[in-house]
């Protein structure tokens, strides 16, 4: 067998030349059971790039204790946000790719719009070789992070290369590494937040909640945390909120080590003691509603608030398949066509 992967021999050239863009997100399980959430998280949390302690020690608290025990909890959670279309976040990102696609046909750009998961399906290797057979010769890559983390965005990056390794006849290829800054993303994330400020009055504190990661992360020099604080400071300014006004926070804690704070949950245990009882929490980090949305912030989270005193909690919807944020797609991968 050939070492790397070429060109189909009967078909050499011949329907070649086009432009691919490839929406790229975490990925979820196949289902809501403990054996499906299982091998998805066998998957995620082997990537070295999410857990960076050494390896053989890992392996054996993977295997040995976390794989034993989280999968049947998390698939309890995965099955309050599971629907009749499956887990929201496949189901809301096959909606983006598809509004993506006829955006930009009706727009007159010809090009291949394709979805793959970083971890489970659709597998990374697999759709790019589809997109290679369709005669994509010109790949976009926009991994859905806003805000560039290497656990997210330079993991989706090591599986775009580990495919392209074996490939004798590479695209050209244009990665998207992050838009937390992007106007489009900042008007599009203002305007939900607008439209819920003006069904329900504008809270006490607008809580900008962001998925976490180790503190250590930041101090080896990963930009996250500067990139969330940046999303809060631009869309804060263009809210025409004080400083004050907003609270930025980091969720879904993993494991023992510190992580960025302020913690959301201790957060939303303590709002209610200085007085607020009235919060609007969004997620900027989440270009798709998820378990840690839907779950963590609109269940768990809620609960905290209430039971800690608070009146009203409003979790203010990812901005998912907003025309807006379809847009701000466009946008982002325009340069490229
Ligand atoms: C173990 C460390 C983790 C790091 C670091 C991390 C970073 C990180 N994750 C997202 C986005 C999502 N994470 C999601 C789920 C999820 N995340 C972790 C762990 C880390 N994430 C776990 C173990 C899980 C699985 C759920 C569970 O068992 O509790 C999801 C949702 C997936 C879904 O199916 O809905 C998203 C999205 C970002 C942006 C990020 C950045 C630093
Ligand atoms: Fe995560
Ligand atoms: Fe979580």
């Amino acid at each position: 067998m050939a070492k790397f992967i070429g060109l189909d021999k009967d078909k050499g050239h011949a329907g070649r030349g086009k432009t691919g863009i490839l929406l790229l997100n975490l990925g979820t399980p196949d289902a809501p059971t403990p054996a499906a959430v299982r091998r998805y998280l066998a998957e995620f949390l082997s990537d070295p790039r999410v857990v960076e302690i050494p390896k053989a020690l890992w392996k054996l608290i993977l295997h040995g204790i976390i794989l034993r025990v989280r999968p049947a909890k998390s698939a309890a959670l995965y099955r309050e946000v599971w629907t009749d279309k499956g887990s929201p976040l496949m189901d809301i990102s096959e909606r983006q790719t598809q509004a993506l696609a006829e955006k930009l046909k009706a727009e007159g750009v010809e090009a291949e719009v394709a979805l793959a998961m970083r971890y489970g399906n659709p597998a990374v290797g697999d759709v790019l070789k589809r997109l290679h057979n369709q005669g994509v010769d010109k790949l976009v890559v926009l991994p859905l992070y806003p805000q560039y983390a290497g656990p997210t965005t330079g993991s989706a990056f090591d599986a775009i290369a580990k495919e392209l390794t074996q490939w004798r006849y590479l695209p050209s290829l244009h990665f998207i590494h992050t838009y937390h800054d992007n106007p489009l993303f900042i008007e599009a994330l203002a305007e939900s937040i607008e439209a819920d400020f003006a069904q329900h009055g504008k809270p006490q504190k607008l809580v900008l909640s962001y998925h976490g990661m180790p503190e250590r992360n930041l101090k080896l020099g990963d930009p996250y945390y500067c990139f969330c604080i940046k999303t809060s400071r631009l869309l804060a300014e263009r809210l025409g909120l004080a400083e004050d006004d907003v609270i930025s926070s980091f969720q879904s804690r993993f494991g023992k080590a510190k992580w960025l704070g302020p913690y959301t949950d201790e957060t939303m245990m303590a709002l209610p003691k200085q007085g607020i009882t009235d919060v609007a929490v969004a997620c900027p980090a989440f270009s798709a509603d998820c378990l840690e949305t839907l779950e963590e912030i609109a269940g768990q989270n809620r609960e905290f608030f209430e039971q800690a005193g608070g009146k009203s909690f409003r979790y203010i919807a990812a901005l998912n398949d907003r025309p807006r944020h379809i847009e701000m797609m466009a946008e982002l991968v325009r340069p490229y066509l």
